[in-house]
């Protein structure tokens, strides 16, 4: 791919959440599996893309030294910025850093939290920015999920309109800052994900949606840690059988 500043892509790491609900005592992208902090894991995976031209790294506040030690092996790099007190914070904390950058660069969100994340996923949220400013990634839902109010089901969508979403999220820069500028005067904000901004503020915009895998977890509960190892072994397995063919 030919790479001018316009569609240079930046991969954007949030790394700034606590781990709550791991419950660890520490940010969980801090934790091993695999024999790799999660983070290290999430990093790799983008600067060892072609396409990458650049990581820039948000990072839970309090450990951005740590984080900027255990990314400085990786030549891609250029940035470990502090997050903010929400996602949608540290999106814009990356935003902000990114503030002169042309509308045309592709950006990239990626939850540090998902360490598996592979080629082919990178590679489809790509392609798909070609032709769409926006860009989610999603498996299809594999439980009846229904929306609930007091108790009650209120909405029982067809599955086979669902799916759920993973990251990277990817956005031509200029769509994503504007979706930002509106969310960020609205006191009401409230989002879980990029693309979420985007369909709320830019309702006119449409979000492509590409296959994800389930080996791109997102680290969340203390089980998942237990998943995470056990995908780590498999993802090695699978090397040692078919080793690269330049190693
Ligand atoms: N203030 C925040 C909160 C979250 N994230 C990042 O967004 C991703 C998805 O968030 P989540 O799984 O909720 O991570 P945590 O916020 O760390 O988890 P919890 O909600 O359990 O505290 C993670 O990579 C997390 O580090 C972030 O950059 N800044
Ligand atoms: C972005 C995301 O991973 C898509 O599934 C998800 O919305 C993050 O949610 P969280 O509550 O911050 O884990």
């Amino acid at each position: 791919m030919t790479v001018d500043t316009a569609t240079r892509t930046v991969a954007v790491v949030l790394a700034g959440g606590v781990g709550a609900r791991l419950g660890a005592g520490r940010p969980k992208q801090l934790l091993e599996v695999g024999g790799r902090p999660i983070l290290a894991h999430a990093v790799a995976a983008f600067d060892g893309h072609p396409d990458v031209a650049e990581v820039l790294v948000v990072m839970a506040a309090g450990h951005v030294r740590e984080a900027a030690a255990l990314t400085a092996p990786f030549r891609k790099v250029t940035g470990v910025i502090e997050g903010g007190a929400t996602r949608t914070a540290s999106t814009a904390a990356a935003l902000a850093a990114l503030a002169d950058r042309p509308d045309g660069t592709r950006v990239l969100f990626h939850d540090a939290a998902r360490p598996f994340v592979d080629r082919a996923v990178i590679d489809r949220t790509l392609a798909a920015l070609e032709d769409h400013d926006a860009v989610a990634v999603g498996v299809p839902a594999s439980d009846t999920i229904v929306a609930v109010r007091d108790g009650l089901v209120a909405d029982m969508p067809p599955r086979s309109t669902l799916v759920r979403f993973q990251t990277p999220q990817g956005f031509r820069l200029g769509t994503v800052r504007k979706a930002y500028e509106l969310a960020l005067a609205d006191p009401e904000l409230v989002a879980t994900d990029d693309c979420g901004v985007v369909h709320r503020y830019l309702p006119d915009v449409p979000i492509r949606v590409v296959e994800g895998s389930e080996h791109n977890l997102k680290v969340t509960h203390p089980l998942d840690v237990a998943l995470a190892e056990h995908i780590a072994e498999q993802i090695a397995d699978q090397i040692a059988a078919n080793p690269p063919e330049n190693t």
